[in-house]
This record gives structure tokens, sequence and C-alpha cells, in this order.
């Protein structure tokens, strides 16, 4: 099987000045500045096949742009080694460019004055794409992101959501072997989400574009990642199959309930009451009572959500009930917890 990219103890410290409290510190750490290190990624094996599908996920400040951002060349690593597309990013960023796509959700990499259709010409000229090839793949993602209303705008007219798809198709104009997404549904409303999530499997699949991702969203991850890779304090944690860690933690399901107005102010008591007397079913889960809200977690693989919904609907009158996702923020600690429990995570 043919490597995407691979990495060998890659590691990155950045050097921050460290401020010293109050105004004298201010002072202090503007004309005798003190250093120290901070290890943003921490000595990272990863190995990514051609053609797959990769969530790195992790908390805020884990290090995954900086992974990201080592791999596409923008970062020189402070220790170890990686290949992408068979070249090393940081010292053949130009050839590497030819190879992969970038797609970052904060910053854009389309001429901001110009209409989408201006940038697509540009990047047809850098990448010295053929004439004919280009105006064919143009005009198939132009049909499949559905951009010709907003083809001759100037970006800074259009939406975020409009952008974003024009960004994402930017980066697909050359045929990218590797796409890198860092966070590309941040902000978007469900169905753009759900048209980008498409249309890039539909690229993995017909072109078998390799993805690695970055999201806080679950849906990114389970809508577009065969695999995912969680990692810690810049270490990889967990290494698994997305279905694995689905039927592990992306299973589960929040349940919250708001009791009618009318209903008895004793009625969460008797809630609760209810529950003695014939307790809660095998994987539900009591996670927090506030006021008239309560809010369950439901486990799907060991309990059924038709009938969990209909015992409480019998036990009190509500006013509303929704049933949502875990926040991947949520998913992430739930993996952390099991990993404490195993020894796996130190804090
Ligand atoms: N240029 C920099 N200088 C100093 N420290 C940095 C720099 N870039 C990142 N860091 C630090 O390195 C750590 C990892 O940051 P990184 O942006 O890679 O995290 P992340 O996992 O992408 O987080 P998020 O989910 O919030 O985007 C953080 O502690 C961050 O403050």
């Amino acid at each position: 099987m043919k490597l995407a990219l691979e990495t060998r103890a890659l590691g990155k410290t950045f050097r921050v000045k460290e401020k010293q409290a109050g105004l004298r510190g201010s002072l202090r750490s503007l004309f005798a500045p003190e250093w120290k290190e901070k290890m943003a990624v921490d000595r990272i094996d990863l190995s990514v096949e051609a053609g797959e599908t990769v969530a790195l996920l992790g908390p805020n400040g884990a290090g995954k742009s900086t992974t990201i951002k080592m791999l596409t060349g923008i970062l020189h690593p402070s220790a170890g080694e990686a290949t992408v597309a068979g070249l090393v990013p940081w010292r053949e960023r130009t050839k590497l460019a030819y190879r992969i796509g970038t797609v970052f959700g904060q910053k854009s990499q389309l001429w901001y004055h110009l209409p989408p259709i201006d940038t697509f010409e540009l990047i047809s000229r850098v990448y010295e794409l053929d004439r004919g090839d280009y105006t064919k793949r143009r005009d198939r993602l132009v049909e499949r992101f559905e951009l010709g209303p907003y083809l001759h705008t100037p970006v800074r007219k259009l939406s975020l959501g409009e952008r974003m798809r024009c960004e994402i198709a930017a980066s697909f104009l050359h045929r990218p072997q590797i796409l890198f997404l860092d966070e590309p549904t941040i902000g978007l409303d469900v169905v753009v989400k759900q048209r980008i999530r498409e249309i890039i499997r539909e690229r993995n699949r017909e072109e078998e574009t390799t993805v690695f991702l970055t999201s806080h969203d679950a849906g990114d991850v389970e809508q577009l990642c065969a695999r995912a890779i969680v990692i810690h304090h810049g270490g990889v944690l967990i290494d698994r199959p997305v279905p694995l860690l689905r039927r592990e933690v992306l299973s589960g399901k929040i349940v919250t309930v708001t009791l009618a107005d009318d209903e008895e102010p004793a009625a969460v008591a008797k809630w609760f009451g209810l529950r003695v007397s014939a307790p809660l079913p095998e994987g539900v889960e009591l996670a927090s009572v506030e006021g008239r809200r309560i809010r369950l977690t439901a486990n799907l693989s060991q309990t059924n959500l038709n009938e969990l919904l209909a015992s409480l609907t019998q036990a009190a009158r509500i006013a509303d009930l929704t049933v949502e996702d875990p926040s991947l923020e949520d998913i992430i600690k739930h993996i952390y917890g099991m990993e404490r429990a195993k020894g796996g995570v130190s804090t």
C-alpha cells in the first residue's frame, strides 16, 4: 500500500516569552525578556495510506494545527522527520504544493477583492494546468458545489458558507493527492456542512484523494473519516477506525426533557421517585437537573431510544424534549476518562 504521509518522532516546541505579573514584570519582560520552551507537538508518529480519510482530534491546544502546519511545510519542526506525498514538506514546499491541497477554515486562500472565478484562473496558471482539463474540472466543481450564482461576485461580498464552498472547490482544482483541512466547517450551517462533506467524500471515492482533517465537529469526523487519531499534550493517545470509536463512544445521545410549567413542582422529585421504583434502563444515565430541565445520556448500543422517550412522556407532562449528539469535546473528554481509567492519560 502506498503511503500518503508518515512522521517519525515529529516534534515542535515554541519559544515563548514568559511575562511576569504586574507593571514591573511587564517592563522587565520588555527589556530583559525571559524565554521558556513550550512543547506543542511531542514526537508524534503517524502513518497514513493513500486514499485514507483521517481525523486528527484533540482538545484546544493539543497541537493539531501545528501538526498540519508542519505537514504542509508552513512550519519547520524542532525534531523528527516527515514525508508527505513522498516529499519532506519544509524542505520541498513548492513541489509539495502541486501534490497537496489545503483548506484552513479561519484563513482564506481566495483573493478578497476578486471574484472566485479570477482566483480559480490564477490557480490554474500557478499550477500550469492543462487548459482543457482545467476548464472541465472547474465547471464540474462549480456544478457540484453549486457556485454558479457567486462565481462573478467579489469574495468580500460572499457569505461564509458561499466562500467556504469556493475555498474547497479551489483546493481541488489542481487534483491534489492529499487534502489537508483545518476546521473546514467552522461557523457553517447544517445544510452547507452536509454539502461540503458530500463533495469531499465524493472526491475521495472517485480520485482516492487522501483526506487529513482536524475538526471540533463530530459530524465531520463521523461523515468524512474512516479513522480517528486523538492527540493529547502533543502525543498520540488513540488511533482507531471511526466505526469502532462510534460503537464505543459516538453511540451516545443526549436527551433533554423540560417539564411542563403546570407540572407539579414536585414533578422532578416524582420523576426521581419513579426512577427509584423503576430504575432507568441500562445505558441511560442522569447527567444534570436544572430546575425543570433534566439531561440524560443514553447509550444506544444498550438502550432503545423509542422506549426511553415513551417512558419519559408517561412519567410526567413534558413541555419540550430534544435528542442531540454529544459534542466532540464531550466525546474527547469521555475518551480521556476511558484512557485515564486504563492508566493511559496523566491529567
Ligand atoms: N506561534 C506560536 N507561538 C507560541 N506558541 C504557539 C504557537 N502556535 C501554537 N502555539 C501553542 O502550541 C500549542 C498547540 O497549538 P495548536 O494551535 O497546534 O493547537 P490545536 O490543537 O490546533 O488547538 P485548537 O483546537 O484550539 O485550534 C498551544 O499551546 C499553542 O498555544
